[in-house]
């Protein structure tokens, strides 16, 4: 674990704040993703991760042992249990959404004092039915960890209409049929659960009053 104080996020860029290329903040060791990834523009000059060599599905591409635990959602941050966030000081952070993602993103929830086991709160693995090829975005479904995300974003995945969810702004958002074709983490579970359960209640409400 990162300390907030000393190291912090400052050298992040929020993206839709530059209008070119901007040199990515954090250096791929961090995570231990040297060896696995690089980083690229994308056509919207945005930082991108891609593949450095192939490798197979379901393949196990790094633990998350370098993060700074957070209370609130951010732009930038990755939802760890239904209250708790991280911000993720390395390559992972530049890792885009995509409606067809070529990675997933289990993360581990919390102790109750805020610490994670052994210091690690997630794993990044390559998607269980399709291979990375060298060279691929490493992409993963925003929605898969975050429930409600604080910016919401026209997607630019370039997925087929009716695939690509067109604005991403969370799980909450989406219709479970949607959610039920991506690899969504448990406290994602848990919450469109509680949804729909209060959802039934609201309409139950209505049909009473
Ligand atoms: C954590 S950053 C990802 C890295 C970002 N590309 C960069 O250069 O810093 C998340 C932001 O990237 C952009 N982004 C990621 N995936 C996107 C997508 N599929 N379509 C459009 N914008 C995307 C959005 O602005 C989003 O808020």
């Amino acid at each position: 674990m990162l300390d907030l104080q000393s190291n912090g996020h400052s050298g992040l860029i929020d993206p839709t704040t530059i209008s070119g290329p901007v040199p990515p903040a954090f250096p791929l060791s961090a995570n231990n993703l040297d060896k696995v990834v690089e980083y690229r523009h994308n056509v919207e000059g945005q930082n991108s991760v891609v593949a450095r060599r192939g490798l197979p599905r379901g393949s196990h591409i790094c633990y998350i042992d370098t993060y700074i635990p957070a209370s609130v959602s951010t732009w930038s941050s990755i939802q760890t249990s239904k209250t708790t966030h991280i911000e993720v000081p390395s390559g992972i952070v530049y890792i885009n959404h995509s409606c067809v993602p070529s990675i997933d993103i289990e993360v581990y929830p919390p102790n109750s004092d805020g610490t994670y086991v052994n210091g690690v709160c997630g794993e990044l693995r390559v998607v269980a039915d399709r291979d990375l090829e060298a060279g691929a975005e490493l992409t993963f479904f925003y929605p898969s960890t975050e429930y409600i995300s604080p910016r919401p974003f026209d997607c630019l995945c370039g997925a087929d209409i009716g695939v690509c969810i067109g604005r991403q702004e969370g799980a909450h958002f989406l219709q479970n049929d949607v959610l039920g074709k991506y690899f969504v983490n448990k406290h994602i579970k848990d919450l469109i659960v509680k949804r729909d359960s209060e959802g039934r209640a609201k309409v139950s409400l209505n049909w009473n009053t």
